[in-house]
Formats: C-alpha cells, structure tokens, sequence
C-alpha cells in the first residue's frame, strides 16, 4: 500500500515505518524489500524510517499493518505523534485478544480523537506492489475519511470501492483466513473442483451466519470485502493461510508450519478466536470447528471430513428460506 501512494503524484510523501533498521536501509538505498517483495522495484521516492514521530506527527492518512497480536501495542506508541481529526485506517485482517476485539476498536481507543476506517478486500501484498490490476474496499463511517482514501491510493492499478460498513468488512477479512486454511488443506488432498466451489461457497454463508448474529449487514460479504477475498485467498498459495492449510493436508503439524512460515497466518488464532465465540453464541460453523478440532484437538483431517460429509441437509442460501433447526449429523 505504501508503495501505491507513493506513486500517486498527488501524495506529498509516503513514510513507512519499520522497526528493523537493516530493512529501511534497504528500502531507502536499495529500493527494494526482498524479503516480502522479492520480485518488485518499490518507488524512488517511498520513504522509510525507525521513527514513529516521522512517520506518523505530519500525516494526513495513517494506515497500520501490524499483525493483530501486536496492533495495539504500536498504535499506543504512535499514539503521542497523531492529532485530533486524523484519518487512521487498519489494513490488518485479525481479531485481538483478550475479549473479541477488532482493529477499529482498537484504533478509537488506543489513538484519542483519531477517524477510524477499515481497508480490506482481496489484495495479496506481491500482487498490489506488483500494479496487477486490483480493487479494495475503504469502509468508514466518515465520508471524508473514505474520500481521502479513494484518493491516496486510487490509480491504474488500484480502485477503491467504499462501504458503511466497518464491522462487516473487518469480520469478512479476518473470517476468510480460517477458509483459506481449509481450502489450502482440500488442495494438498486434490478433492477436485467441485468440492472447492463447495467449500467456498458453504464458506460464505458461514461467513455471512456469523456476521448477522455479531450485529453486521450481511450484504457486505456479497461484495470484495467478502466474496472476492475469499476467492482469492481459498485459490492463491500466495496466501499464508492457505500455505498454512496446504501443509496440514500434507499432515505436517500446526507447530512445524507456523514456525517454518516466518510471517503471520492471522487464520490460526482465529480460528480458535470464531469457534469458540460461535459455540458461546450458539451459531452453527461446522467448518470453522472442524478446522478447530484439526488445529487444536488433534483430530484427523479425514475424520473432520467424513463428519462434514454426513451432516444433515439444509437451506442453500438462508436469507431466503430460513435453515431447518440444527444440522445434526445424519449417520455417527
Ligand atoms: N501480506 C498480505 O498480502 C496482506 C494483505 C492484506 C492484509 N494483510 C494483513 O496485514 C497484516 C500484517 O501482515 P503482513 O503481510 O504485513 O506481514 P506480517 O504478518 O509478517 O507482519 C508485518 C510486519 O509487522 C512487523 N511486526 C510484527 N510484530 C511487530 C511489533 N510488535 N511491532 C512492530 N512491527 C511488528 C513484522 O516485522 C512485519 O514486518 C495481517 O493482519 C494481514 O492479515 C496482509
Ligand atoms: O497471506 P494471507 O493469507 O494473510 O492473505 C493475504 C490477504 O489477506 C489477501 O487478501
């Protein structure tokens, strides 16, 4: 993203801040950040800097990509250099503990005075520095806030489509990792073409069960913020949780793959984090606990299948005709 805006001749500077002194050398000599961009030439003009206070004291748009275990703690620091009225929008794809929080909670109480917004849809960091033609979603309740966004980073390569609906689109970006994890798995075991139009699409309305019993519009999950990142995160091994998914269908363990990752799969947590919040709230997500049982209770991959396959039927899309009581398996 920061390399988006900086290429836009309308964006006085861009600042990106990092903790690892090696790598904003690299950034502002090289010009490049091998490690997560191997392939692209970042702009000439992005800058990069160890200092909060430079990158954030004279923003007008602050966006954060923190991995959600740790979002909170860097926005508290940055918190000193932001001022009153100042756009900060997340682009994580996470639910924090302790609780159940999201990033825009976290912005509005960790930085005082800020205007929150959420940027999520389907953006695979490689392919957005690499200007492949890509689309987002800027969700705010400021209509300022998702003005300055379009903005900053619309271009060529990028559109930005907005939404008032800042709690469906950051629950469709974190719900969707737990999907890419299981439709990673379904490749690794070549369950073939129909099963992944299965998976993605019972993921939805999954997805979008969840999302209407938590107080979001349901709606939202029709457009990028929800189908199209679910697409391409259940479809890429450029994702990480599906890279996550693929290595647990080849029977590694959760703990070999997360070590030999090196990045973040926010899906793993999350996944706990949905399950056991869903079983709280009574809401049926067969396939967001059988991805639990896999990671956490040590049940088989084959097994979690069988039971998926033996569930009772019920309603395709129940927005229209409403689910018939609980899907209880049909054979033990
Ligand atoms: N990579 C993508 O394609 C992509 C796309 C959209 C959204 N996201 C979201 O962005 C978030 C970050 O993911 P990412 O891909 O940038 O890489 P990542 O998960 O590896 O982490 C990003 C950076 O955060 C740094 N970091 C980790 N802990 C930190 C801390 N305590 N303080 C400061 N920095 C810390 C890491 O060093 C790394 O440089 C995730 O929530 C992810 O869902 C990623
Ligand atoms: O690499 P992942 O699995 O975190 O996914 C990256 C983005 O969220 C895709 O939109």
């Amino acid at each position: 993203m920061a390399s988006i805006a900086a290429n836009n001749p309308q964006v006085l500077d861009t600042v990106q801040w990092i903790r690892d002194g090696d790598v904003v050398d690299e950034i502002n000599t090289a010009h490049t950040n091998l490690k997560y961009l191997p392939d692209t030439a970042l702009p000439l003009n992005l800058k990069a800097t160890t200092s909060l206070e430079e990158a954030v004291r004279n923003a007008e748009l602050v966006m954060v990509a923190i991995p959600s275990e740790h979002f909170r703690s860097v926005c508290e620091d940055a918190a000193e250099f932001s001022h009153s009225g100042q756009f900060w929008v997340s682009l994580t794809k996470g639910i924090a503990q302790p609780g159940f929080q999201f990033m825009s909670a976290i912005l509005a109480s960790a930085v005082p005075g800020c205007v929150t917004g959420v940027l999520s849809g389907p953006n695979l960091a490689r392919e957005v520095a690499a200007q492949v033609p890509t689309a987002t979603v800027i969700a705010s309740e400021s209509a300022e806030l998702r003005a300055v966004t379009q903005l900053t980073l619309g271009c060529d390569s990028f559109r930005v489509y907005e939404n008032s609906d800042v709690f469906g689109v950051e629950l469709a970006g974190a719900l969707k990792n737990i999907y890419a994890i299981i439709a990673g798995m379904a490749a690794a075991m070549n369950l073939g073409e129909n099963s992944k139009a299965m998976l993605i699409t019972r993921s939805l309305a999954e997805m979008s069960r969840f999302a209407e019993r938590m107080g979001a519009n349901p709606m939202t999950f029709l457009g990028l913020a929800g189908v199209g990142d679910l697409v391409v995160t259940c479809s890429s091994p450029l994702s990480r949780n599906y890279r996550v998914g693929y290595s647990l269908g080849q029977h590694e363990s959760v703990e070999s793959i997360v070590s030999s990752l090196g990045q973040v799969a926010e899906g793993v947590n999350t996944t706990r984090l949905v399950a056991e919040r869903a079983r709280e709230l009574g809401i049926d997500m067969p396939l967001a606990f059988g991805l639990y049982a896999i990671l956490y209770q040590q049940v088989s991959v084959d097994k979690v299948l069988r039971s998926l396959m033996s569930r009772g039927q019920n309603s395709d899309v129940e927005f229209i005709l409403p689910r018939s009581g609980p899907e209880a398996p049909s054979s033990s």
